[in-house]
């Protein structure tokens, strides 16, 4: 299978990809780029049966596959939604190679101008995957391209200016767009109408993203024991990708250490260092609950008084810090506020009492 990655116009890096640097947090999902000489592309599964974990979503397309191999057909457009870091793109490229075809790859923040995607869809070939990654970032003009294209699999082009201007329709190749989105709400719902397979894609339980570690482990020739793979799995929020970095991290200091094994307690220290606890939790969450806990005795307390206390900006702290603690039961989302639940001053209890 051939990649073609297509970069287009100076439009700003895609979400994540701070290109070289190291991301700020180490269990951002968001931060795609991983140092070379490994990089992510090198870890991610190239088959479904590769594909660990998300058993509902795989079996859909199994069959969707199957179904359209036989028939000799494109797929059904695919639309993946779900939060960063879980496999979208990885699923487009396994779709790509399960349908023997070339995937197409671009997202939409390079698609400003109309030639862009008209260029892209016009040099498809029968049954190629087109995928357009941050999907919701379209604007309207390349939206209105799509539909047709999408429904009938044909262009409405318009040439010429003022009275001159004639509509021409111009054949695409019957293709298959897979479109990924951490956002599937903000998308149009014309544009969303015209997926035939919608597919959210869920946070790892513990035993997927335990094996999804020894797989990473496996490609990076490292001898994780099982309890270091358990260790680097329950602290991985949920998501492939930060399972990926944390490896690495553990490997560095197992290099440096001059560690040929790796177990549990290495785990521990690789990742101490970088002051992700037990639980995956890193400086900001417990930056977070530690500030509710003492300044407003546990909440309730608004979003625009945290961020102003902590100095970050509202929006991040919803979209970035929060949904891992709302998710592990830390926290609360009430009407009148955030709250820290049981469960989260008994983690920042047990927490202090390990650093004290
Ligand atoms: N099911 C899986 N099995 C094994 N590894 C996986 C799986 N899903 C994802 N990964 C690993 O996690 C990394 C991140 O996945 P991917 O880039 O597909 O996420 P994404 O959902 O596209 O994220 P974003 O929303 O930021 O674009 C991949 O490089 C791959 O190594
Ligand atoms: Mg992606």
């Amino acid at each position: 299978m051939a990649i073609i990655s297509s970069g287009g116009t100076a439009a700003p890096a895609p979400r994540g990809q701070r290109s070289g640097a190291a991301p700020e947090r180490l269990v951002d999902p968001t931060a795609a780029v991983e140092e070379p000489p490994v990089r992510e592309d090198g870890l991610r599964p190239r088959r479904l049966d590769d594909y660990i974990g998300q058993s509902e979503l795989k079996q859909v397309l199994r069959i969707a596959v199957e179904a359209t191999r036989r028939r000799q057909e494109a797929l059904d457009h695919v639309l993946l939604y779900g939060p960063p870091g879980l496999g979208k793109t990885t699923m487009a490229l396994v779709l790509a190679e399960e349908l023997g075809v070339r995937c197409r790859i671009t997202s939409a923040p390079a698609l400003e101008r109309p030639r862009d995607i008209v260029g892209l869809l016009v040099n498809l070939q029968p049954r190629e995957v087109l995928f357009i990654d941050e999907i919701h970032r379209l604007n309207r003009v390349a939206e209105e391209i799509l539909y047709p294209a999408m429904e009938d699999f044909r262009l409405d082009l318009t040439v010429g200016k003022g009275t001159t201007a004639r509509t021409r329709s111009l054949e695409v190749a019957p293709f298959t767009l897979v479109g990924a989105t951490t956002r599937a709400g903000s998308l149009s719902s014309p544009l969303r109408d015209r997926f035939g397979l919608i597919q959210r894609l869920e946070f790892y339980g513990q035993g997927d993203l335990e094996a999804i570690v020894v797989r990473a482990a496996g490609l990076l020739q490292l001898a994780l024991q099982p309890c270091a793979a358990q260790e680097v799995a329950r602290r991985c929020r949920g998501t492939p990708r930060i399972a990926n970095r944390l490896l690495r991290r553990v490997r560095d200091v197992a290099a440096v250490g001059g560690h040929g094994r790796i177990d549990a307690a290495l785990v521990e220290e690789a990742l101490s260092l970088h002051r992700v606890d037990g639980r995956g939790l890193d400086a900001s969450d417990r930056r977070l609950l530690s500030l509710m806990m003492e300044a407003y005795g546990g909440g309730p307390v608004g979003l625009e008084t945290l961020a102003a206390g902590l100095g970050e900006d509202p929006a991040t702290l919803e979209a970035v810090v929060e949904p891992y603690l709302l998710q592990l039961g830390f926290l609360q989302r009430t009407p009148r506020g955030r709250i820290v639940t049981p469960a989260g001053r008994a983690h920042l209890d047990g927490a202090s009492a390990v650093a004290a």
